[in-house]
C-alpha cells in the first residue's frame, strides 16, 4: 500500500521572467482521491501541475508522490502517470506497445504488459485499433490512447491535462462517468486540470481554485461548488447571482433562496428563451436577480414577478471582484 498521500505538494512557487505563474501553492491528493484544479485561462494551473510532473522545475517547495520526496528527479522517475497535450505518443509504435510502455518500463514481461495494456484500451474503447501506430488515428482517439497509457502504469498518481479536450460531447459523457469508476477502481490519486466544470462535478472529489497564481479555495467538491467562499470564486464558478453591496461584501443567491409568487412585485427587465423554459432578470431591492423558471413558471411572468429572496438562505461573503465588474 501506498504509504502517506498520492500527492502532496507543499508551497510551490514558480516564476517566469517577472510573471509569478504559481505562488505557495499547496496542493494534498489523497489515494482514490480526485482533485479538480480550476481556474480562468493564464492563472497558474498548468504550470502547478507541470510542476509536480517534474516537467517544470519549481523555484521552491516541495513534491512528495506516495509520500516519496520527487522533488529533484526527473518526470520518469516520480512513477506518476500523465495525458498533457504536449507529452506526445511515441510516433513508431503500436497503440498496444504505447500502452504497454509503462509496465515494460517497470519490468513486466511482454504477455503482462500486453494483458494490462488491453484492459485499459477496453475501458476507452479502442480495443479494435490496438495494431494502428498514432498517425493512423484521429485527435480524440490518440488523446484516449493517452490517456489508456497513463491508466496503464498503475502510478499511485494520475496527472491530467484537459484530458477530454479533443472529444465530442458525446464521447465526453461516455468517459466522464466510465474514469470516475476507473479512477475509484485502481485506487490512484488523480490531479486533473480542466475548463468543463461538468468534467470538475462529475470526476472531482475535493477542488482547487486558483486565481493570479494563488489557491483562493480549496475543499470537497460540493462544497466549493455551493458555498463558494468569495464573489471572485461565486462568478468564476459561474454563479448567476453575485449582488454587490458597494462596500466589502457580496450576496450569493443560491437557486433555493428565490421563492416565486410571493413577496414584492419586481419589474422585469430581460427575457431569454433556453432549451428547458426561460431566463428572466428581475429588479430586487437588494439587486438585479437572474431566474432560470421552467416554461410552467415562465408562461406565469408578466411585466413583472414576485419574489421573495429568503435571508437565511443568502450567503455573504468578501467582495473581491474587480471595481468595474458590474454585478455579475
Ligand atoms: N514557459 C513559459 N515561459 C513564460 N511564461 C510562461 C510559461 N509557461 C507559462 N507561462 C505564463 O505563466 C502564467 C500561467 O500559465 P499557465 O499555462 O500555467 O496557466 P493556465 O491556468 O494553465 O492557463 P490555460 O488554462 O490557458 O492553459 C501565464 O501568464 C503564462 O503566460
Amino acid at each position: 500500500m501506498t504509504p502517506g498521500p498520492a500527492l502532496q505538494a507543499t508551497s510551490l512557487f514558480k516564476s517566469f521572467g517577472s510573471v509569478q505563474a504559481v505562488q505557495d501553492v499547496s496542493l494534498t491528493v489523497a489515494a482514490g482521491e480526485t482533485l479538480a484544479l480550476l481556474g480562468p485561462s493564464g492563472c497558474g494551473k498548468s504550470t502547478a501541475l507541470r510542476c509536480v510532473a517534474g516537467l517544470d522545475r519549481p523555484d521552491s517547495g516541495r513534491v512528495q508522490v506516495g509520500g516519496r520526496d520527487v522533488t529533484a528527479l526527473p518526470p520518469e522517475a516520480r512513477h506518476v502517470g500523465l495525458v498533457f497535450q504536449d507529452y506526445a505518443l511515441f510516433p513508431h509504435l503500436s497503440v498496444l506497445e504505447n500502452v504497454a510502455y509503462g509496465p515494460r518500463r517497470r519490468g513486466a514481461a511482454r504477455p503482462v504488459a500486453h494483458a494490462q495494456a488491453r484492459e485499459v484500451l477496453d475501458l476507452v474503447g479502442l480495443s479494435a485499433l490496438e495494431t494502428r501506430v498514432p498517425a493512423q488515428l484521429s485527435g480524440g482517439q490518440q488523446q484516449r490512447v493517452a490517456l489508456a497509457r497513463a491508466l496503464a502504469t498503475r502510478a499511485p498518481l494520475l496527472l491530467l491535462d484537459e484530458p477530454l479536450s479533443n472529444l465530442d460531447e458525446k464521447l465526453r459523457a461516455e468517459l466522464r462517468v466510465g474514469l470516475r469508476d476507473l479512477f475509484h477502481r485502481v485506487g490512484a490519486g488523480v490531479l486533473i486540470v480542466t475548463h468543463d466544470q461538468r468534467e470538475a462535478q462529475a470526476l472531482a472529489d475535493t477542488v482547487a481554485v486558483m486565481r493570479a497564481g494563488k489557491v483562493v479555495q480549496q475543499g470537497a467538491a460540493r462544497e466549493v461548488f455551493t458555498r463558494p467562499a468569495t464573489a471572485w470564486v461565486a462568478a468564476f464558478l459561474g454563479w448567476s447571482n453575485v449582488l454587490r453591496r458597494g462596500g466589502a461584501e457580496a450576496l450569493l443567491v443560491p437557486e433555493h433562496a428565490a421563492r416565486l409568487g410571493v413577496g414584492e412585485a419586481c419589474p422585469v427587465t430581460a427575457r431569454h428563451l433556453t432549451e428547458v423554459g426561460e431566463t428572466v432578470t428581475v429588479v430586487h431591492p437588494l439587486g438585479p436577480v437572474t431566474l432560470h423558471l421552467s416554461a410552467r413558471e415562465a408562461a406565469l411572468v408578466g411585466e413583472s414577478l414576485r419574489l421573495t429572496l429568503d435571508p437565511a438562505a443568502l450567503l455573504r461573503v468578501p467582495d473581491d471582484l474587480p471595481d468595474d465588474q458590474e454585478n455579475a
